[in-house]
C-alpha cells in the first residue's frame, strides 16, 4: 500500500509525461517518498531525545568551537537541497552541552525547509536556549543547487550567513576571535 506522499510522487511523475508504471519508475514513487521524509526528518526531531541529558556542569568560561559541520537542507522556494558546513562557537556560563549534540541541533534544523539565514538564527537560538551560554555564534556557508542547476546557473557563488548573540555581538574581541577561528588561523 503505498503512502500518501508516494501517491503524490506518482501523480508527480504522470504530470512530467513519464509512465509510472514502467520497470525503472516502478518503486520511484515509493522511495522518492521514503527519501523525502528522510531529508525532512528535522520536523520529528524532539530537542530533549537528542540533548539525552548531555548538558554537564564546567567552570571554563573559554569560547567551545566546533568548525566545519556539514549540512544539507533544501530550500523552501524549490525545494532543492543547499549543501555546505556550519560554524557554532558559544562562550559557557557554567554549563557545557556534548560535544555530538550540537552538530544533532544543526541536522535537525536543517533537515527541514529552510532559507539559510532562518537556519543559521534557529541553531543559535536553540543553542542558547539549551546551554544559557554567555554568548553564540553561528555561521553557515553553504552552495545552492537552485542558484547552479537552474535559474541564474552560477556554480561558484557560496552564500555566508552569520548569527552572534549575547558577547559575540556586545564583545569585537570575542567576534573576532570566533571569524578567525573558523577560517582557520
Ligand atoms: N535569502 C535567501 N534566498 C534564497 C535562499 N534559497 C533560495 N533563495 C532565493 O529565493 C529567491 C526566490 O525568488 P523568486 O523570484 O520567487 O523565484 P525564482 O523565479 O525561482 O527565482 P530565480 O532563482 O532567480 O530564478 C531566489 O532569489 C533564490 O535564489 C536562501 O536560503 N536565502
Ligand atoms: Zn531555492
Amino acid at each position: 500500500m503505498d503512502t500518501e506522499l508516494a501517491l503524490h510522487y506518482r501523480a508527480i511523475l504522470e504530470q512530467l509525461g513519464e509512465d509510472p508504471g514502467r520497470e525503472g519508475l516502478r518503486d520511484t514513487p515509493k522511495r522518492a517518498a521514503k527519501a523525502m521524509e528522510f531529508l525532512t526528518r528535522g520536523y520529528q526531531t524532539e530537542l530533549d531525545t537528542i540533548i539525552n541529558g548531555a548538558i554537564f556542569s564546567s567552570d571554563n568560561d573559554e569560547m567551545v568551537i566546533v568548525r566545519d559541520i556539514e549540512l544539507y537542507s533544501l530550500c523552501e522556494h524549490h525545494l532543492l537541497p543547499f549543501i555546505g558546513k556550519a560554524h557554532v562557537a558559544y562562550i559557557p556560563q557554567g554549563k557545557v552541552l556534548g560535544l555530538s549534540k550540537i552538530a544533532r541541533i544543526v541536522d535537525m534544523f536543517a533537515r527541514r525547509l529552510q532559507i539559510q539565514e532562518n537556519l543559521t538564527k534557529q541553531i543559535a537560538d536553540c543553542i542558547q536556549t539549551v546551554t544559557q551560554a554567555a554568548g553564540v555564534a553561528v555561521s553557515i556557508e553553504a552552495k545552492h543547487l537552485c542558484m547552479m542547476m537552474r535559474g541564474v546557473e552560477k556554480q561558484n557563488s557560496v552564500m555566508n550567513t552569520s548569527v552572534m548573540l549575547g558577547s559575540f555581538r556586545t564583545n569585537q574581541a570575542s567576534r573576532n576571535e570566533f571569524l578567525q577561528l573558523i577560517r582557520g588561523n
